[in-house]
């Protein structure tokens, strides 16, 4: 089952991709509006909640079709299955198994897996994924890792997540191999952990400026 999209249309639509972590699916769908209205085209659901399933569908029926909505924390084929079900578009893992590997690529889903080292990037790239996650990216090396990376693997593009603030996704983006940043900081909470939408709607935009 093909989603339609392919992991280079997710990098493309934008800076940044926003790494979500809800506890409630209204919570996701009031969050994913706000950034929707922002101008974001890409969202990153994370599978870290028991309603995350539910969630990713509930924002697939509620954003407009042009929504790229993703499953992050992709750790095993169930979830993989699962959040393909729920109707996300692509998939994305903190790190990479043959199993995960060879499910992602039989299912035909878009796949976006995470790698730490340069034998994890050599390993991926042979098993065929051309674009990657950075991840842990700011404590396995930050760019200086990936400038070095561009050298010897110079036809795979990378997303780096873990760590990336506004100020830091700059150098990363002026990098040949970096078309697209990761993180969590687009989210904005108040003292009780809701969203504060003012808030999240203003670092979205700022994002997307990137
Ligand atoms: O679990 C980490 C997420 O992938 C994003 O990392 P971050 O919160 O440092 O942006
Ligand atoms: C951190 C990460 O890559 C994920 O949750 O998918």
């Amino acid at each position: 089952m093909s989603s339609g999209f392919d992991i280079e249309a997710v990098f493309a639509a934008g800076p940044v991709i926003p790494v979500l972590s809800f506890s409630s699916v209204g919570e996701a769908v009031e969050t994913c509006q706000t950034l929707y209205d922002a101008g974001m085209r890409v969202f990153e659901i994370t599978l870290r909640h028991p309603t995350a399933i539910a969630q990713i569908r509930a924002v697939v029926d509620t954003l407009p079709g042009d929504a790229i909505v993703g499953a992050g924390t992709v750790m095993n084929a169930a979830l993989l299955s699962d959040a393909q079900h729920a109707g996300a578009k692509f998939g994305v893992s903190p790190g990479l198994t043959a199993n995960l590997a060879e499910s992602a690529q039989t299912s035909n889903w878009p796949f976006l897996p995470g790698v730490a080292t340069v034998s994890e990037a050599m390993q991926a790239h042979a098993w065929g994924f051309d674009f990657l996650k950075f991840f842990p990216a700011e404590t396995a090396g930050g760019a200086g890792f990936l400038k070095s990376l561009y050298a010897v693997l110079p036809d795979v593009r990378f997303c780096p997540t873990g760590g990336i603030t506004p100020e830091k996704a700059p150098g990363y983006l002026e990098l040949g191999n970096v078309p697209v940043v990761g993180g969590s900081w687009i989210i904005a909470r108040n003292d009780v952990g809701r969203t504060d939408h003012p808030e999240t709607a203003a670092r979205a935009k700022a994002a997307l400026l990137l």
